[in-house]
């Protein structure tokens, strides 16, 4: 889709405001071409003394009122047409953020969050530009253009008007070719906006790995390279849009010498009056407005275009997923990863091969394996952020493509290693699958997840703002507000992705048995655990090791031991480790 056919499509659907904008301007064209005719009769009949007392004051009068309307009109239009320029920027947002909240993972790879934030902000406003100002200008431009040149022609004199004309065609030619760069110009700023973007973004998100190891000179640095780009890019697409200036300029200047010249002739011959070449050359004047509106309106679409061919292909990219499916999420199924091969877009190596593994619902899984083994990734199947290659990933009789994405998501809680807390108060983080929680509720929770004595320990307690501009809270303590988040979710499937790698092992103890104290009440829960710490799946019903990729060894915590692994001796070796801490 083009810009134009974006923006035809908008006023096809909003045609009420544009219309109502287009008949004020209309009225404003007419009024405006109106004065100067008027002037002109006013100035003849004054030279032939024919106007005088009362009359004089009503002319004057009527040339006030159309004054004040055109004031009132041109309030009204804008009105009008940027509120429906700022919904197709409503719409065009909306329809971006739909499409991140809509993609997985390999979506976000492929996009630079700087980039994603650039178009939402900058890209987004130069085609709204496009939609109203420049759709305005274009109107009002050509309109006044026909009409003054049609009064110049007509009313004046037809030789006088084509004679003063003559220079235009050249100016055209100009325009046409200051258009090209100024296109290109806007593309190149765009983008490195967007690199600026991305620099700001990454240095705010690492401010403190870039102090901690001294890297702030590097980044100011890089900073202001990438500022210099972005700053000479925009500075060279107003150069280019400037040129649109000498060109008007030039024109109208040929044009009034053209004209003043053939207008004293015909004045000399008497085939015109003095008041008609004062009303021509007035009408020259206000030609100025329709060449810069020419000009304007050209960078206006010229930058809308570059920022729509940044956007466009964002809001298209297919759907990283196929949400097609129809089911309600089975109850009590068994999760079954049944012959799952699995790479990783764009990677050679399998990240999951042959991977054949049942959760029946009630049970505890344990994952774990070296690191980079495939834990998180076999997580992430399940949460569908990644298709499998081969294989199907199957709920109770259900392929889980076939069960509604929103559905599987709402039955699964799935805490990350590194969870995220939203900048808002710590009741409001936990509750953020249950908006609506009593407070008594998110205090169980947080007692579950060990975390309330800590909270209860904060300056304002549950009402304590965490997140950017909030308190900091200690990775531990992070990792177990999300534990008490995913608790209230209250949802069958409860996945930790190294959940707890951040809390000490008398805390985990602790948060295992409250699990244990939780299944009794709900014995329909399940629970995976992907762990690095083998204490924290010890207790599980079957416990899988991976080794890249693979399943290596699986079984009970006893049968593991006695298999003698991989399992085994990463046990021994973590309780030598534990002995030598607690001594
Ligand atoms: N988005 C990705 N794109 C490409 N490769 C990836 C991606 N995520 C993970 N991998 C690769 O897939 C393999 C398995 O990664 P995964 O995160 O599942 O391992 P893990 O066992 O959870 O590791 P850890 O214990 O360190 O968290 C690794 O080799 C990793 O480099």
């Amino acid at each position: 889709m083009t810009l134009q056919q974006l923006i035809g499509g908008h006023m096809r659907r909003h045609w009420r405001p544009y219309a109502a904008s287009a008949l004020m301007l209309s009225t404003i064209a007419v009024l405006t071409v109106w004065i100067p005719r008027q002037v002109g009769h006013v100035v003849d009949d004054l030279v032939a003394q024919r106007l005088t007392g009362w009359n004089l004051a009503t002319q004057l009068g009527l040339l006030l009122l159309a004054g004040l309307c055109i004031y009132l009109l041109r309030v009204g239009w804008r009105l009008a047409l940027y509120a429906t320029a700022y919904e197709l920027g409503r719409g065009l947002r909306q329809r971006l953020y739909d499409q991140m909240t809509r993609q997985g993972p390999a979506f976000f790879h492929a996009q630079r969050t700087g980039d994603l934030m650039a178009l939402a902000t900058n890209d987004i406003d130069a085609i709204e530009m496009a939609a109203g100002e420049a759709l305005l200008a274009a109107f009002d431009g050509s309109l006044t253009f026909i009409l003054v040149v049609s009064m110049m022609t007509l009313s004046v004199d037809a030789r006088l008007g084509l004679a003063a004309l003559a220079p235009f065609p050249f100016m055209a030619y100009a325009f046409w070719r200051i258009s090209e760069r100024v296109h290109k110009a806007w593309s190149d700023s765009l983008t490195r906006f967007s690199a600026l973007n991305q620099q700001v973004q990454d240095s705010l998100a690492g401010v403190r790995t870039v102090r901690a190891l001294g890297l702030v000179q590097r980044s100011r640095t890089q900073f202001a390279e990438l500022a210099r780009d972005a700053g000479e890019a925009s500075y060279q697409a107003q150069r280019w849009e400037a040129m649109f200036e000498p060109a008007v300029g030039l024109s109208l200047s040929a044009a009034t010498v053209i004209a003043l010249g053939t207008g004293a002739w015909l004045v000399a011959r008497s085939e015109i009056t003095i008041g008609q070449l004062t009303a021509f050359t007035m009408y020259l004047a206000q030609l100025i407005w329709p060449m810069f509106a020419a000009g304007w309106v050209l960078s206006l679409l010229e930058r809308g275009r570059a920022g729509w061919s940044r956007l466009e292909p964002v809001l298209n990219a297919p759907d990283g997923l196929k949400d097609v499916g129809e089911h309600d999420m089975p109850v009590q199924a068994t999760v079954s990863w049944d012959h799952i091969d699995f790479h990783y877009p764009g990677m050679t190596a399998p990240a999951l091969s042959g991977i054949d593994l049942h959760w029946p619902p009630g049970r505890t899984l344990g994952i774990v394996g070296p690191t980079g083994s495939g834990k998180s990734t076999l997580i992430k199947l399940l949460l569908r952020q990644y298709e499998p290659t081969h294989g199907r990933l199957r709920v109770g009789d259900l392929d889980a493509p076939q069960i509604r994405l929103a559905a599987l998501r709402a039955a699964i809680a799935w805490v990350p290693q590194e969870p995220f807390l939203f900048s808002a108060s710590i009741a409001d983080n936990i509750a953020l699958a249950k908006p609506d929680a009593t407070r008594e509720e998110i205090m169980a929770v947080a007692e579950l997840a060990a975390v309330h004595a800590d909270i209860a320990a904060l300056p304002q307690g549950y009402d304590t703002l965490v997140g950017e501009r909030g308190v900091t809270l200690s990775g531990g303590q992070r990792q177990r507000v999300a534990i008490a988040r995913a608790l209230l979710a209250s949802a069958p499937l409860l996945l930790l992705d190294d959940a707890l790698s951040a809390v000490d092992s008398g805390t985990e103890t602790e948060i295992l048995a409250h699990w244990r104290e939780l299944r009794q009440k709900y014995p329909d829960r399940s629970l995976a655990v992907v762990s690095h710490r083998l204490s924290a799946v010890m207790e599980a019903d079957e416990i899988v090791v991976l080794k890249q990729g693979r399943i290596v060894e699986r079984g009970t915590h006893a049968s593991l031991l006695a298999l003698d692994g991989w399992y085994a001796s990463q046990w021994r070796y973590q309780q030598l480790e534990a002995s030598l801490d607690a001594a």
